[in-house]
């Protein structure tokens, strides 16, 4: 029988104990789309589906730990970064790409929980900037974030694609994808490639249950990365991973629940769908 090459994707991100974000959510996402995942985690979180109930940062000397043992022995095709936290995170981040000389870098610039917590610190921005996008493959931000990153308001399609173009031409990120989840209707998302624009549209679907979409997608592109896969082939699978994880919602929690990580690989297998969207429409 064939056997295939194991591929191999680390994010280095923020724990979520409730599993629909940050590290849980970037491991179900490489698993499911057949990537072996590894994590270096940053920061610990005590978080719900209501909301984070505690911060609780890693010393600087266990986060790069946790990445020189994985890079020294393993290695990774691809990686990803998500809740960095404090600004010395940020530089020992792109002190180890660039010692590793890791090229596949996405970078999801992790700011604010959906309840409204605050996952990097004010004066962290600056570095993110000036170490962290340069060495960017990709950069992910939602629209709140690119604003912050930029300094600019975005309220349209247009102004949407002018901070894709910046993030590339002025802060040195190979790309950018500015994701529309954020704004009315259809959800659209920007990238630039540093030559063209792609536009990726979905239908939106009407539902609470969206806590880690921005992981999520973050995670599936990664992984695709890290399969060879090139970048407009990566984003795309990504968009049908997340679009079906909120499709097919879980159901589960008080309050913003989880994305469905089955959804995408149930599709492909043709198998029925697990969850709590199914139960609403009384199919359970
Ligand atoms: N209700 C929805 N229906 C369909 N697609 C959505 C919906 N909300 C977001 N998306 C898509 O999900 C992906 C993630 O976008 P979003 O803007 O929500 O990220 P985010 O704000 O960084 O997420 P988070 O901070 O919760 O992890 C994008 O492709 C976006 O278009
Ligand atoms: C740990 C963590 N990372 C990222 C996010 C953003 O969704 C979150 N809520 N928690």
């Amino acid at each position: 029988m064939d056997v295939e090459q194991v591929y191999k994707a680390l994010t280095i991100a923020g724990s979520d104990s409730g599993g629909g974000a940050g590290i849980q959510a970037d491991l179900k996402t490489f698993q499911m789309l057949e990537v072996y995942g590894m994590s270096a985690i940053t920061a610990v979180t005590a978080q719900n589906t209501l909301g984070v109930h505690g911060i609780y940062d890693i010393p600087l000397e266990g986060i790069e730990r946790q990445i020189e043992a994985v890079l020294t022995d393993i290695g990774v095709d691809a990686l990803k970064t998500g809740m960095l936290s404090q600004p010395e995170v940020i530089e020992l981040v792109a002190d180890l790409v660039s010692k590793y000389k890791l090229e596949k870098l996405v970078i999801d610039p992790v700011m604010i929980a959906k309840g409204g917590a605050n996952l990097l610190a004010a004066s962290a921005q600056d570095a993110l900037r000036r170490r962290l996008l340069p060495l960017a493959a990709l950069v992910t931000p939602n629209i709140p974030e690119a604003e912050v990153i930029l300094g600019m308001e975005i309220s349209s399609l247009e102004s949407m694609k002018e901070a894709a173009v910046r993030m590339v031409e002025q802060f040195g990120a190979r790309a950018a994808i500015v994701k529309g989840g954020h704004r009315t209707g259809d959800p659209t998302d920007v990238l630039y490639d540093g030559k063209q624009f792609h536009l990726m549209t979905s239908e939106r679907y009407p539902t609470r249950h969206t806590h880690g979409t921005g992981c999520t997608f973050a995670a599936a592109i990664t992984a695709e990365l890290a399969k060879g896969k090139s970048l407009i082939e990566a984003v795309h699978t990504a968009k049908q991973f997340i679009t079906l994880a909120i499709q097919h919602e879980l159901g589960i929690g008080n309050g913003h629940g989880p994305t469905n990580h089955w959804a995408y690989w149930r599709e492909k297998h043709n198998l029925s769908q697990l969850g709590g969207a199914a139960k609403e429409q009384g199919q359970l």
